[in-house]
């Protein structure tokens, strides 16, 4: 549905982009992550004819993205990060609005505006004035508009940013209920919220495609070492000394100020938790957790970017972004 090839974009003699190439297949739901100036916005904002590339193509639905643009635009709906809203129109009368100048016919205008009303719960503000809804019923309508006449494809960029827990969780619904009906790109920094949502994530680095798969193949693909947490009743130093010489365990981290604690990190093709079990024992402690950790799409997210960028500014930047995920 989404086919980008070989896109690279210039801003003057700074490359935003460089060879940009993916697929996103009808009825996907994919994730678009990266770090601050990675490339996103200026991969959206060609998709969604803003602007041209400098070279490459981007077809929607077959269509070229600059040459077809009024076509691509009606099989696009969009939510930018700031959506432009009319603060002084009804949240009916904007719709109306939108939905008119996306060119849905006179007659069809009411039903369209109340079904996408009704799939955004905005029944209860539909007379309200926009500039005196919250920022959660603000982003719904936001939302509402990029679904009027709609479109097969929905491009969501930070579609849950300043919005309270609350809000977030709703708008997240919301957006899992849409994946039965579109394809979506959804560009997130927080990283759980693409975990939730998404089948398939592309992770973007100085503007060029580090990986892409579901987050659990990224996962597998990159885990080298197995983790281990493991909690004991006593203390666990005599423990970490006897563990650290056991064939399969390549490191072992004792917690500081909590000497029952540790991580273990092992020999991913071996499942070493019986015998690690036997050697609690052995050591007369008693055994409160012993479970594998799996590497989150944070973790995966740092090793793409740092072992793809080494250069310091990058990881700086990876870093922030991670810290803003949690
Ligand atoms: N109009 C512009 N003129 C010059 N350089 C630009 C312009 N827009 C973006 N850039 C540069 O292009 C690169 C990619 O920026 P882009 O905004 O696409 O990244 P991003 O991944 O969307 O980042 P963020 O998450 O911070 O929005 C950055 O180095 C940025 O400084």
């Amino acid at each position: 549905m989404i086919e980008v090839q070989g896109l690279t974009k210039f801003y003057g003699t700074v490359p935003a982009i460089q060879d940009v190439n993916f697929h996103i297949h009808k009825g996907e739901v994919v994730g678009f992550l990266g770090p601050n100036g990675a490339g996103k916005s200026t991969t959206i904002r060609i998709l969604t004819c803003y602007m041209p590339p400098t070279a490459g193509e981007a077809r929607v639905d077959g269509l070229d993205c600059f040459q077809k643009s009024l076509e691509v635009r009606r099989r696009i709906g969009y939510l930018p990060e700031n959506v432009p809203l009319y603060n002084e129109m009804t949240v009916r009368r904007f719709l109306r609005f939108v939905a008119q100048a996306k060119g849905v016919e006179a007659r069809e205008l009411p039903r369209e505006v109340d079904r996408v009303v009704d799939v955004c719960g905005l029944e209860r503000v539909r007379n309200r004035i926009i500039g005196n809804l919250s920022k959660g019923y603000r982003q719904r309508v936001g939302l509402a508009q990029a679904l009027l006449n709609n479109p097969p494809v929905l491009i969501l960029d930070e579609p849950t940013i300043g919005l309270d827990p609350t809000q977030i969780v709703e708008i997240r619904r919301l957006i899992r209920d849409l994946r039965e009906d579109h394809t979506i790109l959804l560009s997130s920094h927080i990283l759980p919220e693409v975990a939730q949502i998404c089948q398939r994530v592309l992770i973007l680095n100085k503007g060029r495609i580090v990986a892409t798969d579901s987050p659990d193949a990224l996962t597998a693909q990159l885990q080298k070492s197995a983790k281990i947490a493991l909690t004991v009743e006593g203390d666990g130093r005599q423990l970490a000394r006897a563990l650290e010489t056991m064939d399969g365990i390549l490191a072992v981290q004792l917690e500081s100020n909590h000497h029952s604690r540790l991580i273990l990190e092992t020999d991913r093709s071996r499942d070493l938790r019986p015998e690690i079990a036997r050697k609690v024992v052995e050591e007369g402690l008693g055994l409160l957790e012993l479970k594998a950790m799996d590497l989150s799409l944070e973790d995966i997210f740092m090793q793409l970017v740092t072992e793809e960028a080494p250069v310091e500014e990058g990881a700086v930047e990876a870093s922030e972004t991670a810290e803003e995920g949690k």
